[in-house]
């Protein structure tokens, strides 16, 4: 379990109001949970406390009862940050050139490039391939660090809705085979009940007269997940609801 016990974080500066304000949520292990919430209500720099770029000031985070440390995490960014000179397969192996402890070598990053319908384009590179294509080779990436938590900044954000959804089945086909931890920041609100098993709502500090709340709706819907399950009543209800609970701090 991912422990968050009364979590608080300012920027430095005079005047500055936290930005965290004392949140605290118990997340599971091998789910998937997406977090959403109004822009500016604090979900980057939840990131970077999970990620130790972030100190905060009050409160920690444990994972298994230990305090969460770097080395439990791999962060995916929006922008793919893909090095232009080097192939896919090269930009894939990265991390394991950069940490030898990487215990995950070429053999399984072909067959993940493999399962993300990349088998041909292994010595592209970056520049010759789709959106898309891209954030799957970032995404294998971030799974060759071989780390028990996911953290995804809205991996999808900038791709059409069509491309989106192609990659919202890809992902939940490739999560299946490997039950990590994922923590999917997304505006999307049908992506976060399409791929969740929870959905944590980040709620503005200073909304509430105390703390910050950090609310979970927790989608009980089949899996695996099938396109034609966004037209279901309950689908849609947990959409409404969502909205709701967005709308509200406007
Ligand atoms: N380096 C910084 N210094 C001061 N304030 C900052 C800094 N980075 C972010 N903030 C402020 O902290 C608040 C939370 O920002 P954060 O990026 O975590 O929100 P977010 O929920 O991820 O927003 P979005 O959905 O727009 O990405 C915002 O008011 C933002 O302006």
């Amino acid at each position: 379990m991912i422990d968050i016990q009364d979590l608080t974080f300012s920027f430095k500066g005079p005047g500055q109001a936290p930005v965290l304000d004392d949140i605290h949520a118990q997340l599971p292990e091998g789910h998937f949970i997406s977090l959403i919430g109004k822009s500016g209500s604090g979900k980057s720099t939840l990131f970077k406390i999970l990620t130790q770029d972030l100190t905060p000031q009050a409160g920690q985070v444990t994972f298994q009862g230990r305090p969460l440390g770097a080395q439990e995490v791999a962060y995916m960014p929006q922008k793919d940050l893909l090095l232009p000179w080097a192939s896919v397969l090269d930009n894939v192996l990265l991390p394991q050139k950069l940490n030898p402890k990487v215990k995950v070598h070429r053999d399984q990053a072909l067959a993940w490039l493999d399962k993300a319908g990349l088998a041909k384009v292994t010595q592209a590179l970056p520049q010759d391939l789709s959106g898309g294509m891209r954030q799957r080779v970032a995404f294998v990436r971030t799974l060759m660090m071989d780390k028990p938590i996911l953290l995804l900044d809205e991996p999808f954000g900038t791709l059409d809705y069509f491309t989106q959804m192609e990659m919202q089945a890809w992902l939940l086909d490739i999560w299946q085979d490997l039950k990590t931890t994922v923590i999917l920041i997304t505006h999307n609100i049908e992506e976060a009940v399409y791929l969740s098993d929870h959905v944590m709502i980040l709620h503005p500090a200073g909304t509430t007269p105390k703390g910050q709340q950090l609310d979970r709706v927790t989608i009980d819907l089949d899996r695996p997940r099938r396109q034609d399950m966004r037209y279901l009543p309950q689908f849609v209800q947990y959409k409404k609801v969502l909205e709701e609970a967005i709308h509200h701090d406007l």
